[in-house]
C-alpha cells in the first residue's frame, strides 16, 4: 500500500452520478410530466389500445396451470428449467433444423435477451482470439455497453442509409470487405432496433455468402422474433438459412416482447457448432461463465414459456396473439402516417409504413425532438425513433399534429 493512500472515510464521496440511461430515461421523465396528453414513445414493451400493459391469453392460462400443478414445490430443487432450452431451441431453428436433430446445437436459459448477450459476450471473450465484434449502425442503445463490459473491443459497421432511409447494402458489404477474419459481427435477426430496417432476403443470402467467405462469426440478436412479420418462423430466416449454409452461429432470444414477459426474464443462448461433441464442450464451458454471474436462472417465467411451447393448444393461442400484435402495430403506423397528411404534412412519411416491428425511425433531428418533448409531451429517444407500442387509437391523432408541428 502506498503512504499516499487516500483517506478511505466516507467511503462514497467521490462517486460521481451517472448520467441516465438513454432509454429508461425517457420514461423517468414521462413519469414527472403532469400533461394528461402525455405519450411515452421511449421504451418498446406492447402496449394495448388503451396503452395498458397486455397479458396474452396464453400466459394467464399458463400460469394458473402452473399455479394448479402446485409446482411452487419444486422452488428449491430444480436448477431453471430442464425442458425449455430445447423448446425456446426448436422456436429458433425450426423443428425440421438438421443441426438440431444432430445436436450441434448448445442452449442455455438466459436472463431475457440482455443477460444471452452478456454471455455471449462473454464466451467470444474468452474463446475468440480476436475478441472483436463489429456491431451495426445505428443498433440498440444497451448493445454497446453490453459487449463493452464483456471486454470486447467495439466497432461499427455500416447498416441504415439516411439518405435512402433503408439497409445500406453496399456500405455494409464494403465494411464486411474490411472485417479481419476470426471477428464476430452481430446481426439483428428480424425487426431492427431502432431503424425498423432489415435486409432482404436476397440480401441476407448475400451476407450469408460473404461472410463465409471473409471468415467472420455472426452472433443474431433474436429480440423481436413474430414482431416484423407476425409469423415466428418467418421473421427466423435468416437465422436458419445461416445456419443451414453451415455457419456456426452465437444466438440471443428474448422473449420479453412476443410473449409479453418483460418482468420476467425470459431468454436464451444458443451456438451453434459442427457436432454433438463439440456442443458439449462449448456448453461446460457457457456453465462455467454462467454461475459466477447469476449461479442458477430463474423458474417462473421460463415456465410459463415453456407450457406455452409444448401445449399445441396454448402455442396457437400465443401465435395468435403475435399476429395480432404485429398487426395492430401495422395499423398504427398507418394511423400515424394517415394523421400527417390530414394535418396538411407535405414531407415524405412512406417510411412510417415501409419499416418494421416495434421502432419507427422518424428522421426528425435532435431539435425536433427537443420540441415535441418540451411543447407537446411527447417522450422519445434524442435519435428519433419512436416506439409504435405507445401509439393508439385515442393519441394518434394527437401525435400526429404535435409531429406536423416540429416538422413543418
Ligand atoms: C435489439 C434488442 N436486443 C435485445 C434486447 C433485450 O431485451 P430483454 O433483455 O428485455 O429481453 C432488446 C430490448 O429492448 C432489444 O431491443
Amino acid at each position: 500500500m502506498s503512504s499516499q493512500a487516500q483517506p478511505t472515510l466516507p467511503w462514497f464521496k467521490n462517486v460521481p452520478s451517472a448520467p441516465p440511461d438513454p432509454i429508461l430515461g425517457v420514461t423517468e421523465a414521462f413519469k414527472k410530466d403532469s400533461n394528461p396528453k402525455k405519450i411515452n414513445l421511449g421504451v418498446g414493451a406492447y402496449r394495448d389500445d388503451e396503452g395498458k400493459p397486455f397479458v396474452l391469453r396464453s400466459v394467464r392460462e399458463a400460469e394458473q396451470q402452473i399455479v394448479d400443478a402446485k409446482l411452487d414445490k419444486e422452488y428449491s430443487t430444480i436448477t431453471g428449467v430442464p425442458e425449455f432450452s430445447p423448446l425456446a431451441a426448436e422456436l429458433a431453428f425450426g423443428s425440421e433444423s438438421k443441426a438440431l436433430r444432430e445436436g450441434r446445437i448448445f442452449t442455455t436459459q438466459s436472463i431475457s435477451g440482455t443477460g444471452a448477450l452478456r454471455i455471449g459476450g462473454q464466451f467470444v471473450e474468452k474463446f475468440i482470439p480476436s475478441k472483436t465484434l463489429f456491431y451495426p449502425t445505428p443498433t440498440w442503445a444497451n448493445h454497446l455497453p453490453v459487449f463493452r463490459n464483456s471486454g470486447l473491443n467495439i466497432q461499427p459497421y455500416r447498416y441504415y442509409d439516411k439518405t435512402t432511409l433503408g439497409f445500406d447494402v453496399q456500405g455494409a458489404l464494403e465494411d464486411i470487405s474490411k472485417m479481419p477474419e476470426g471477428s464476430v459481427i452481430l446481426l439483428h435477426a428480424c425487426a431492427h432496433n431502432p431503424t425498423g430496417v432489415d435486409p432482404s432476403k436476397d440480401q441476407w443470402k448475400q451476407l450469408s455468402s460473404v461472410l463465409k467467405e471473409r471468415k467472420i462469426l455472426p452472433f443474431f440478436d433474436m429480440a423481436y422474433q413474430g414482431f416484423a412479420s407476425g409469423d415466428v418462423d418467418d421473421d427466423a430466416f435468416a437465422l436458419r438459412y445461416f445456419v443451414e449454409q453451415g455457419h456456426n452461429v452465437l444466438v440471443a432470444q428474448s422473449f420479453a416482447k412476443n410473449m409479453g414477459l418483460y418482468g420476467e426474464r425470459v431468454g436464451a443462448f444458443s451456438i451453434v457448432c459442427d457436432s454433438s461433441e463439440e456442443a458439449s464442450r462449448v456448453g461446460s464451458q457457457m456453465k462455467i461463465i454462467i454461475r459466477p454471474m447469476i449461479s442458477m436462472p430463474p423458474l417462473h417465467g421460463a415456465r410459463i414459456a415453456s407450457r406455452i411451447l409444448s401445449d399445441p393448444k396454448l402455442k396457437q393461442s400465443w401465435l395468435e396473439d403475435v399476429k395480432m400484435m404485429a398487426d395492430r402495430i401495422i395499423t398504427m403506423r398507418a394511423a400515424l402516417k394517415e394523421g400527417l397528411k390530414a394535418e396538411g404534412s407535405t414531407r415524405d412519411w412512406e417510411h412510417i409504413t415501409n419499416q418494421i416491428g416495434m421502432f419507427c425511425y422518424t428522421g426528425i433531428n435532435e431539435e425536433q425532438v427537443q420540441k415535441l418533448i418540451k411543447e407537446h409531451s411527447v417522450y422519445l429517444t434524442n435519435d428519433g425513433r419512436i416506439s409504435i407500442s405507445g401509439i393508439n387509437t385515442g393519441n394518434v391523432g394527437y401525435l400526429a399534429k404535435a409531429l406536423h408541428e416540429v416538422t413543418k
